[in-house]
């Protein structure tokens, strides 16, 4: 795809924490693109149930692209695997558009030479909430993380290091792009139950993206 890689930069990065960027509406101008980027992903791997590392069944619903994805399909499925372990098929390659955002995303929050191999996909219907926890089965922890936000706007909630540190409450909008690596990359997070409505292109719907070096090292 031939696009520019933004068009126009929305807002400065705001900086959240220590190693912790906010790019309020990065993904907004393109979001066209990211949509149906995204549900062309979703056309080969469907969204399918979650569930916790205890097994407990997940609000969201989830999918995957690139050479390693989140497999959240219970029992004999948690952590990075190179296919999905319900049809045993490997994950959709990840479009070029989203590695080429998602890397210029990072360089844009300061980690230049990040290279995605996953992009995890949570699909949040309303009241759909993800538990305080910190992404920590990525084998490199010196790559940051790359979340965009699409569709309704959510409160993210967002601590510390320790489970029972102070949080604090940040609303995401549709567009809003959090990066987040160094001193925070093992920062405690989690989003509280979506609120209701209707969003002009996804409905009732949020989509969260999350672009990680799951086995890659990091050289940034
Ligand atoms: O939906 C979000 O904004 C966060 C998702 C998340 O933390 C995760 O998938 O690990
Ligand atoms: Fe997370």
């Amino acid at each position: 795809m031939s696009l520019p890689l933004f068009d126009t930069e929305p807002q400065p990065a705001q900086p959240l924490a220590e190693g912790a960027v906010l790019l309020r509406g990065w993904a907004a101008r393109q979001d066209a693109a990211w949509i149906a980027t995204v549900r062309q992903v979703l056309a080969q791997q469907p969204l399918q149930a979650a569930f916790t590392a205890g097994g407990r069944p997940m609000s969201v619903r989830t999918s995957n692209c690139g050479e390693w994805g989140w497999a959240a399909a219970g029992l004999r499925g948690y952590g990075y695997t190179r296919s999905d372990p319900l049809s045993g098929r490997p994950w959709p390659a990840m479009p070029t558009f989203l590695q080429q955002q998602a890397q210029a995303l990072a360089a844009q929050a300061g980690y230049p030479g990040f290279d995605p191999d996953v992009c995890l996909i949570n699909a949040y219907a309303v009241g759909a909430r993800m538990g305080l926890h910190h992404d920590a089965d990525e084998r490199d922890k010196a790559a940051p993380i790359v979340s965009v936000s699409l569709g309704l706007p959510c409160h993210f909630v967002w601590g510390g290091l320790q489970r029972s540190d102070p949080v604090r409450s940040l609303r995401l909008e549709h567009g809003d792009v959090l990066v987040w690596g160094g001193a925070s990359r093992m920062v405690f997070h989690g989003v509280r139950p979506l609120p209701a409505g209707q969003h002009h292109l996804l409905g009732a719907e949020r989509w969260n993206l999350t672009f990680r070096m799951a086995q890659r090292p990091y050289r940034g």
